[in-house]
C-alpha cells in the first residue's frame, strides 16, 4: 500500500488522509513546514514509523521553504523543532529529525537548495528501510504465531502507521504469506478508531479475515476463548521494557495475562529509547477533548461536562511476553 510519497515534480509530499479511511480516499498535499506538523498534529497520518517517514520527507520541504532566507541556517533549524516536537510520545519522531539534522551538520552545504537535493534521497532512503525493517519484523514474529491462531490487536500498527507493511500487522502478514490460517480480531480503538477504521481497512484489502470488537469486549473474548495471541505496536519502549502505545493497550496486556494469553510487542529499533529508564518518564499526549466528546460530527457527552483524552498507556515490561523487532525476539529490558 503506498500511502506517503514525494511528489517530485511538484515538491510536496502527499498522504492519504488517515482520518476520511474507509470512508473515502482523500490525498492531502504538504507543501512546506506547517502542513507537515498539521498532518501529523491531525492525525493526516499518525503510527510512530509513519510519523517518523513524514518527519524525514518534511525535514526536505523544510529546506525548500528556507530559500530565499538570508539566514536559512537559522531558519532552518527552527522549522526542524517544530517538525521534531510536533507530537510528543513517539519516539520516531525525534529519531528522524536527529537523523536527518545529523547528516545536515556532517557535511558542507552552501545553500537550502542543495541541502534539499541531498535530503531527499536521505529521507526516500529512511521510507524504504522502514519496510525492509517492518518485514524483518514480520519474518521474526511469525513463528510466533501458529495455523489456526486469532490475534487480538490495539489501534492500527499496520501498512497506514508505517512506511508500509506494519509492525503488528506484518507479523500477521508474515504468517498469512506462509500459509498460515490467521484470524485477527481489531479492538476498534476509541477515541480516533484506529482499529475499527483503518486495521479494518487495510486487512479486508489483503484479505486477511478480521472483526472488530469493541474496546471493552477484549475480557469477555479472551474469557471465551476466542483470543490466542495479542501483538500490539508501539509508540516508545523505555530502557526497562516499559511500552507506550495506544490508549487501551495496558488494559489489552492486563486481560491477557490474567488469561494466560502471549501479549507481545512488535517495533523497530528507533522505537526504542534507551535515555529514558522506565515508562514513568515516557511523556504521554494528550488531545483535544472534542475527539472523546464528539463521535461522527454528533456531540456524546453534555457539553460541560469535562473528559480525560489521554493518547497513550505505559504497558508495564512484566506484562511483555516478548518485543519482536528486526533484530529477533528479545525480553522485554533485555535490549538496554
Ligand atoms: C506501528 S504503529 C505503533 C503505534 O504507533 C500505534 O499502535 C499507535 O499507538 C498509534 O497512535 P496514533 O495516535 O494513531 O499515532
Amino acid at each position: 500500500m503506498q500511502h506517503v510519497y514525494f511528489d517530485e515534480k511538484q515538491s510536496v509530499l502527499m498522504l492519504l488522509d488517515q482520518r476520511y479511511l474507509p470512508d473515502s480516499e482523500q490525498w492531502f498535499k504538504c507543501a512546506g513546514t506547517q502542513d507537515i506538523v498539521y498532518a501529523l498534529q491531525q492525525m493526516v497520518i499518525r503510527g510512530a514509523p509513519a510519523i517518523g517517514v513524514t518527519a524525514a520527507y518534511g525535514c526536505v520541504l523544510a529546506a525548500l521553504e528556507a530559500r530565499g532566507s538570508s539566514n536559512w541556517e537559522e531558519d532552518l533549524e527552527k522549522s526542524l523543532q517544530t517538525i521534531e516536537h510536533a507530537r510528543p510520545t513517539a519516539a520516531n519522531l525525534a529519531w528522524a529529525v536527529r537523523g536527518m539534522r545529523h547528516a545536515w551538520r556532517s557535511g558542507s552545504f552552501f545553500s537550502p537548495a542543495q541541502l534539499a537535493e541531498f535530503w531527499l534521497p536521505e529521507a526516500l532512503h529512511v521510507h524504504e528501510e522502514d519496510i525492509r525493517i517492518n518485514k524483518m519484523i514480520g519474518a521474526h514474529g511469525r513463528d510466533l504465531i501458529f495455523s489456526g491462531d486469532t490475534v487480538m490487536t490495539h489501534c492500527n500498527a499496520g501498512a497506514l502507521a508505517t512506511g508500509g507493511y506494519g509492525t503488528a500487522l506484518g507479523v500477521v502478514r508474515s504468517a498469512v504469506e506462509q500459509g498460515k490460517d490467521i484470524r485477527v480480531i481489531a479492538n476498534e480503538t476509541r477515541p480516533f478508531l484506529q482499529g475499527a477504521r483503518l486495521t479494518a481497512y487495510e486487512l479486508a484489502r489483503d484479505n486477511i479475515p478480521v472483526r472488530v470488537a469493541c474496546d471493552n469486549a477484549c475480557g469477555l473474548l479472551m474469557h471465551k476463548g476466542l483470543v490466542h495471541k495479542v501483538v500490539v505496536g508501539a509508540d516508545r519502549i523505555a530502557a526497562n521494557g516499559d511500552t507506550a502505545n495506544k490508549i487501551g493497550t495496558y488494559t489489552v496486556a492486563v486481560m491477557a495475562r490474567r488469561h494466560g494469553i502471549p501479549f507481545y510487542v512488535a517495533a523497530p529499533f528507533s522505537t526504542f529509547d534507551v535515555q529514558t529508564s522506565s515508562g514513568e518518564d515516557i511523556p504521554i499526549e494528550q488531545r483535544d477533548p472534542a475527539e472523546v466528546k464528539c463521535m461522527t460530527g454528533q456531540m456524546i457527552v453534555p457539553p460541560d461536562v469535562q473528559v480525560y483524552n489521554y493518547a497513550f498507556d505505559v504497558t508495564p515490561h512484566e506484562l511483555i511476553t516478548g518485543i519482536i523487532t528486526e533484530k529477533g525476539v528479545f525480553a522485554p529490558g533485555e535490549m538496554a
